[in-house]
């Protein structure tokens, strides 16, 4: 596509703010293939979702961006940057970053389901950055679709003008042209200021193996050129620029990107902490003054460690960590030596998506086999010597005997769910120590608030409030503060040796079914081997719950014998396999599985 120069006032740049499932990436599909961004042979299903984890998971992790071309009916043509967002609860804050690069943001709601409580948090967000918010019923193809009564929804709960919202099917592509028309009526253009000194928002920074560092800006002031020397401002590293282009939604170079434009900009920089994302670009002469407002930092609620399987992995992942945080200024880590485990990291992460999602990367990109130990959110402990720690790891918990009051996060959880699941909603909600601070009724939905503590919500919590609700239930939450709570760390001995690996701390109420339960499933991961092997859970010196693996009996391959060679082998091979995901705990061997049944296991 041919570098088109627009005028500043035929440039809109806009985010779509949805629930998972409304119709998002279906809907960015039919946008770009509208605006001929791609022919129709190139238009694999869901460009955007560019990522293989995404796409197999079906949702949108990091936020990328297309530029589109639109004829509008006014006659005019307008160039169109769309900026993807994440639907997830746990990524809200990716979404803030992207509607930093916008005037604009369409609000999708699925016309047969209505508002969810995680769209709701993501608008609230638009509108204090004085986004303007332009709503857009999709999916009203279904029989099922019920548009008034979701514009009323969007007026009562979301609180925007919605009677007039446009009604649209990412499917069938009825309404797409109107969608388009709205964005350019309604958003407005970019501000900014071309002669002044450049200023460029960077949105997201990647590493590329070939070009290094590719970093996603937002033109604020000024003109970003190819050729021109370009400083980082939070570091003052000068750098020149090799490429500069705009996804359309291939990369495509164009050597220029002028106020108000979003692109990508590549300047051979190699050092992966070298263009931080909520940084600014200016020139290196003719400098900006001020760096633009950078984003809010996030800090991650869930720590668990990780360890390579194989220690030869150790500086690989050391690396792997340091490329995934360049883009995801969420994700933390620290060395972290486990008896049991030996050298890995300590990582923080925003929810247990997030953790899986980073556990796969770390797999399937970088190749390195993983061992993940149970997660924990972070405890504060007033210690009886009056200092006070924080604890994100159970074994730093201290002793029984010097600790005077362990603090535990709570969160104000935001639910929205139909009236019908209302009863099952809150039988989850009590379940998980939670307390009721508000319930609204809007139509057939209900607003509910709880206050629930932090380490109940981000295990299962989610996955438990879709399954009681039939999918129904949305949940949005935030934390609020730190409250005393009765916890105690729990111990896992095999064969009588604590794996530090193992411990996790619980509600004392918990503590004996939990203990009970993780034994259990231990018992059931665990193979036999050539010994019995001891399993118990103990708080302190007290045991609360043991069993026993059963010594082997018989040679596994003993059945094989005078049988089947190939077999015989293939049984072999298959046990080698295994192996791989095994870690020699003293003489036994535990496979991976069973540091994960902590978490397996309900409470
Ligand atoms: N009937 C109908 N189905 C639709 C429409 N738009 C999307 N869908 C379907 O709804 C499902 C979810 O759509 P997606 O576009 O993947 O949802 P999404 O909001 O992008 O999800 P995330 O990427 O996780 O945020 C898919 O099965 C789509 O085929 C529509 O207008 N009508």
């Amino acid at each position: 596509m041919p570098e088109r120069a627009f005028k500043q006032s035929n440039i809109r740049n806009f985010s779509i703010i949805a629930h998972i499932d409304h119709g998002k990436s279906t809907l960015s599909d039919r946008l770009i293939q509208h605006c001929g961004g791609l022919a129709d042979r190139e238009m694999a299903e869901q460009v955007l979702d560019s990522m293989d984890l995404e796409r197999e998971r079906g949702i949108t992790i990091k936020a990328q961006s297309v530029t589109l071309y639109y004829n509008a009916a006014d006659g005019e043509s307008y160039q169109l940057n769309f900026i993807d967002t994440p639907g997830h609860v746990d990524f809200s804050y990716e979404v803030s970053r992207s509607l930093a690069g916008c005037e604009g943001a369409l609000l999708v709601v699925d016309a047969a389901q209505g508002v969810e409580a995680q769209t709701l948090a993501n608008c609230y967000t638009a509108i204090e950055m004085d986004l303007e918010v332009v709503p857009v019923l999709n999916k009203i193809d279904l029989p099922q679709a019920d548009p008034m009564r979701v514009a009323e929804e969007i007026e009562d709960i979301v609180g925007i003008e919605a009677v007039d919202a446009v009604q649209c099917s990412a499917k069938t592509g009825i309404g797409i042209d109107d969608v388009l028309e709205r964005i350019v009526r309604q958003i407005p253009p970019p501000g900014g200021d071309a002669e002044a000194p450049l200023q460029a928002l960077i949105i997201d920074s990647w590493f590329d193996n070939y070009q290094g560092v590719v970093s996603l800006v937002r033109v604020k002031n000024g003109i970003l050129r190819a050729g021109d020397k370009m400083k980082v401002m939070s570091t003052g590293q000068v750098h020149q620029i090799d490429k500069v282009g705009f996804f359309s939604p291939k990369a495509t170079e164009t050597g220029i990107l002028r106020t108000g434009e979003v692109g990508y900009v590549i300047a051979g920089i190699k050092d992966i902490l070298g263009a931080p994302v909520g940084d600014t670009l200016t020139l290196a002469k003719n400098s900006a003054v001020g760096a633009l407002p950078g984003f809010k930092k996030v800090k991650p609620q869930v720590y668990a460690g990780m360890f390579p399987i194989s220690s030869e992995d150790y500086e690989n992942f050391r690396d792997a960590l340091g490329k995934l945080s360049l883009n995801d200024a969420s994700l933390f880590y620290e060395p972290e030596n486990s008896s049991a485990l030996g050298f890995g990291f300590r990582c923080g992460f925003l929810g247990m998506l997030h953790m899986e999602i980073i556990q796969e990367r770390l797999e399937r990109e970088y190749d390195i086999d993983l061992i993940t130990t149970a997660p924990t959110v972070v405890y504060k402990v007033l210690r009886t010597d009056g200092k006070e720690v924080s604890v994100d790891n159970p074994v730093n918990l201290p002793p029984v005997n010097d600790i005077d009051v362990i603090y535990e996060p709570i969160v104000e959880a935001h639910i929205l769910v139909p009236q019908e699941f209302l009863g099952n909603v809150i039988t989850l909600c009590v379940d998980k120590r939670g307390v009721q601070t508000s319930m609204n009724y809007h139509g057939k939905q209900v607003a509910v608030t709880y206050e629930l503590p932090m380490a109940e919500v981000v295990m299962d919590f989610f996955d438990r409030l879709k399954s009681t609700s039939r999918g129904y239930a949305s949940l949005d939450y935030q934390f609020k503060r730190f409250q005393e709570a009765d916890m105690v760390r729990v111990d896992i001995l095999i064969n009588n040796e604590r794996v530090d690996a193992l411990a996790l701390i619980t509600h004392r109420e918990h503590s004996q079914t939990r203990g009970r339960q993780v034994v259990d499933k231990m018992r059931e991961l665990i193979p036999r081997q050539m010994f019995d092997i001891a399993i118990q859970a103990t708080i302190g010196n007290h045991v609360i719950a043991r069993s026993t693996v059963k010594q082997l009996r018989k040679n596994v391959t003993a059945k094989c014998y005078g049988g089947d060679v190939s077999r015989k082998k293939k049984l072999l091979q298959k046990q080698k396999e295994g192996k791989k995901r095994m870690k020699q705990l003293g003489n036994v061997e535990v496979p991976q599985e069973a540091f994960l049944a902590v978490l397996k296991v309900g409470k």
